[in-house]
């Protein structure tokens, strides 16, 4: 459905020029959800903006349902953008106009006649549970309510592809549950593409199909959303899951936790798995191979997209010659190990 080739974005000239996209290309496949992640300034809003045009890129291709915007005149254009909807963070809605006026606007914008547009707007106040506020101003809506608005004003014209700009982060979390559940609902029934860009895993998590992670204008990571979360290939991908699956020692074992290690002290690791069969054999394969116990003071399963990844504290008893083994292999296997610390040894 969209198809980036080589598109580099560059704001500015000479030593103040900035690579906002550095030669990106990116396949987003027809009726899928994907997200598009990265930290501040890492190019999010450029790349989305360049899929509409709204930002032209300095070179590269943009093709979207086959047609090559970059080559198109400027009428031929705005023919192409009624098949691209967008949403934004501030839903953009005009507070002079009603609901049903907002979501009118594009549709007299493209010459519809006005029983045409009456006919289209019901459906869509229906579909985007707004049924019984045509009438409402603006200013008298929820914040989800407007971006139910917005929603439904971006998908007046049918467009096959959604663009969605951080449309959840002005949105409390049961807010931004509801539209996330909207935006799926709408994916299923009428077969839109989305693309959307978000600063929150949790958004990635719940509705997309896909992930790809955008640092310094470059696509370092482009997987299905399970594989991004149980296996991120790069070190950023990992940061940014470890700041969203936190698993944080309670405070109890925060005041037992010792840096330092010695003879009469057991090491305590937080463990990732990326595969829970194997969270469930380790312990008794530890226990069995160096003569150990694992005790398991914290843990946290999840599940992401039919993948499972498990968080784990445990701390490792034995003598030390022993659990220093024990770490060592711990650090071969397929998983990531962190030493939180040292506590003292009780018998
Ligand atoms: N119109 C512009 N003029 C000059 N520089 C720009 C312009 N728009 C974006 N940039 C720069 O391009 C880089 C990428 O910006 P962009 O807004 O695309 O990042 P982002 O990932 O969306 O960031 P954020 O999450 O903070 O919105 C940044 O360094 C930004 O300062």
């Amino acid at each position: 459905m969209i198809q980036l080739d080589n598109v580099t974005r560059i704001f500015g000239q000479g030593t103040a020029a900035v690579r906002a996209l550095d030669d990106v290309s990116l396949h987003v496949p027809a009726g899928s959800i994907t997200g598009v992640i990265g930290t501040s300034g890492a190019g999010k809003s450029t790349l989305i903006r360049c899929v509409n045009l709204l930002e032209r890129p300095t070179s590269g291709c943009v093709s979207v349902d086959g047609t090559d915007l970059t080559s198109l005149a400027e009428r031929d254009l705005r023919r192409a953008r009624h098949d691209i909807g967008m949403i934004f963070q501030h839903f953009n809605l005009l507070n002079s106009r009603t609901v049903r006026g907002n979501i009118a606007l594009p549709l007299e914008l493209m010459g519809v006649t006005r029983s045409d547009i009456q006919a289209r707007i019901d459906p869509l106040l229906e579909l985007t549970g707004l049924s019984g506020r045509a009438d409402a101003w603006p200013a008298t809506l929820s914040g989800g309510q407007k971006q139910r608005v917005a929603i439904a004003r971006a998908l007046a014209s049918r467009p096959k592809l959604l663009l969605c700009d951080e449309a959840t982060s002005a949105l409390d979390p049961q807010t931004t549950a509801s539209i996330l559940t909207l935006l799926r609902d709408i994916n299923d029934q009428l077969g839109l593409t989305i693309l959307l860009i978000t600063h929150e895993m949790e958004v990635v998590r719940n509705i997309c199909d896909r992930v790809a992670l955008l640092s310094e204008g470059r696509i370092i990571e482009h997987a299905a959303t399970g594989e991004f979360f149980t296996r991120p290939a790069s070190t950023e991908g990992r940061s940014f899951l470890n700041d969203y699956l936190e698993l944080p020692p309670s405070r109890s074992l925060q005041q037992r936790l010792l840096s330092e290690p010695a003879e009469d002290r057991h090491p305590v690791v937080r463990l990732t798995f990326h595969d829970d069969s194997a969270a469930r054999v380790l312990a008794s394969n530890l226990a069995r191979r160096f003569d150990v116990d694992l005790a398991i003071l914290q843990s946290r399963i999840e599940e992401v997209r039919g993948r499972t990844l498990g968080l784990m504290i445990a701390e490792i008893i034995g003598p030390a010659s022993r659990t220093r083994q024990v770490l060592e292999h711990l650090h071969t296997l397929e998983l990531d190990v962190e030493i939180l610390g040292h506590v003292q040894r009780h018998d």
